[in-house]
């Protein structure tokens, strides 16, 4: 799975780069989009951004994220940050919880839970 993100003045840290918070969510929204992928319902545990070089606001980066491997409820993610220019700026290691559909149900409405499970979330 993989998607190509520039960040941009709303994701900005230091003048002219992103915000490490940024780059942290792009890679956890990224995994959550390989569970349509693995087909299992998971969450969030562990999230680990290797953060090996400054990522420059403006800059396309390609976020590539895969299952790593799988181990019982454990799911292992890894992801990796590419610049056009063939440097990777970040990596980030993720580890997810499968759950069960009534995790979700005491906090969304039932039907936007239901829509959650049959097409990921649109994201603008
Ligand atoms: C069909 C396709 C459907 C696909 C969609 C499915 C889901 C999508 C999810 C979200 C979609 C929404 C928007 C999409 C956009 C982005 C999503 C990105 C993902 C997120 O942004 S998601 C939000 C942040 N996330 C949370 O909001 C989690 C809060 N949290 C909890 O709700 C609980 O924490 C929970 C339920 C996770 C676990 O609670 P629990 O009680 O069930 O489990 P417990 O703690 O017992 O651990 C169980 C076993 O994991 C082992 N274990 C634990 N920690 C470990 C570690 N660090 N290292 C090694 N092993 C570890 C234990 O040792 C034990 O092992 P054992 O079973 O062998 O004893």
């Amino acid at each position: 799975m993989a998607t190509d993100v520039a960040f941009d003045a709303r994701h900005r840290g230091a003048p002219g780069l992103a915000h490490g918070g940024a780059i942290s969510a792009a890679c956890d929204d990224l995994f959550g989009f390989v569970l349509y992928l693995v087909q299992e319902i998971a969450v969030t545990r562990t999230l680990t951004v290797n953060y090996l070089a400054p990522v420059p606001l403006g800059q396309p980066h390609r976020i590539t994220a895969r299952l790593q491997r799988r181990q019982g409820r454990r799911l292992h993610l890894e992801a990796t940050g590419t610049g056009h220019d063939d440097v990777t700026r970040f990596t980030a290691e993720a580890l997810f919880l499968v759950v069960d559909r009534e995790h979700f149900t005491p906090h969304g409405a039932d039907a936007d839970v239901l829509a959650m499970f049959n097409r990921p979330p649109e994201h603008r």
